[in-house]
């Protein structure tokens, strides 16, 4: 079993004294941001000009500047912006100034696992990557307590690189739920398959592949909604507290049944294999390449997905149910 790091392993006196520029102020930024302020560490946010959150962060208590101007002023640089921006913004605005001694942190490994993003070897360089979406790294923490988080180094110029890296999952959090060390290349690639083929893109598909079945069968949006998308998050809970055992406990036998000779007929040997090439061409860059190109083609494929997505009816059916369900936690 590999070991878990909590509180006790990390010093958070470390990070004392010391500047951390948050760059970007997004889900992870703002989120990382305020915990680390509230853990009574000096935090400066970098935005852009002109940014729609520069009010939002200074109404937090933050000191807002260019990243520029924070990664001159930081000794810790955290790099929150989108991943798909991370290597211009290094080189145009914080290459410069990370001389000997500072140390560059990111969230998620893609830009160095990739080579879009290669510091200077007389830097520290690790992550700290919440294993949660942002505003739940936030709201765990107000609720005094934490998401677990990963940690990786890629370059220890000080000796001390994952102390560090400890102490600063301590400042979001994280140690109180634990911390797990990988490495920038297990971290990008299973993060990416994880989003593609389970969480989002495995999860989405499956949610309005069924929610389509029980529509064009005739049966009520409404039904087919509760059903498909509303009771998967409360059976994910299940399994969240106490692994499929618990889950299957806890639903009725006929569920169980249902599930133990169903689920292998939607979740099959072919779907196992199309896993294998997708997790295959996370490894060899083909996604990262299409997703850097998109990129620099200003996303038309990004935006065609994202408009038809938003058109498909269980988003409709999905907005005015929540809007009946007023013990729903909505988001902020
Ligand atoms: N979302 C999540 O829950 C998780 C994200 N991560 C990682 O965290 C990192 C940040 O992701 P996330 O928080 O989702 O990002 P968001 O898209 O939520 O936020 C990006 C931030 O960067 C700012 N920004 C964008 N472009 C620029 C620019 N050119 N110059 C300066 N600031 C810019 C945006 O502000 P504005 O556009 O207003 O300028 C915004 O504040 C990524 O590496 C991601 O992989 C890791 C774990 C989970
Ligand atoms: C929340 C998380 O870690 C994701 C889904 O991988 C992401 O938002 O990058």
């Amino acid at each position: 079993m590999a070991k878990m790091y909590y509180e006790v392993d990390a010093n958070l006196e470390l990070l004392k004294g010391k500047v951390i520029a948050v760059m970007g102020y997004g889900s992870q930024g703002h989120a990382q941001a305020q915990n680390l302020k509230d853990s009574g560490l000096n935090v400066v946010i970098g935005l852009r000009p002109g940014s729609a959150r520069t009010e939002r962060a200074q109404a937090a208590g933050f000191e807002v500047m260019t990243v520029e101007e924070a990664a001159k002023r930081a000794d810790v640089i955290q790099i929150l912006l989108p991943d798909e921006t991370q290597s211009k913004v290094y080189n145009e605005e914080i290459k410069k100034h990370l001389t000997s001694g500072k140390a560059l942190v990111f969230s998620h490994g893609f830009n160095i696992h990739f080579g879009q993003i290669v510091p200077p070897s007389d830097v520290d360089v690790f992550m700290v990557a919440p294993k949660s979406p942002g505003h739940l790294v936030r709201r765990t923490y107000t609720e005094g307590a934490g998401v677990p988080a990963l940690i990786a180094v890629h370059q220890d110029a000080s000796g001390k690189a994952k102390e560090l890296a400890l102490a600063y999952a301590k400042g979001i959090g994280s140690t109180k739920a634990g911390v797990l060390e990988t490495t920038f290349g297990e971290e990008t690639e299973t993060d990416l398959f994880g989003e593609q083929a389970v969480l989002c893109g495995g999860a989405s598909e499956l949610v309005k592949a069924g929610f389509d079945t029980l529509v064009e069968a005739g049966y009520q949006p409404e039904i087919a909604y509760f059903e498909c998308l509303h009771e998967l998050k409360l059976i994910v809970d299940l399994m969240y507290e106490g692994g499929m055992s618990w889950m299957r406990y806890s639903v009725s036998d006929t569920a169980q049944y249902g599930d133990m000779t169903i689920g292998k007929r939607i979740v099959n040997q072919e779907t196992r294999k199309e896993m294998k090439r997708v997790l295959e061409e996370i490894q060899d860059g083909r996604f990262a390449k299409a997703w850097l190109l998109e990129n620099q083609a200003n996303r038309p494929a990004f935006n065609a997905m994202t408009r038809n997505e938003a058109n498909h009816p269980i988003e409709k059916v999905g907005e005015q149910l929540r809007g009946m369900m007023s013990w729903l936690k909505k988001h902020e």
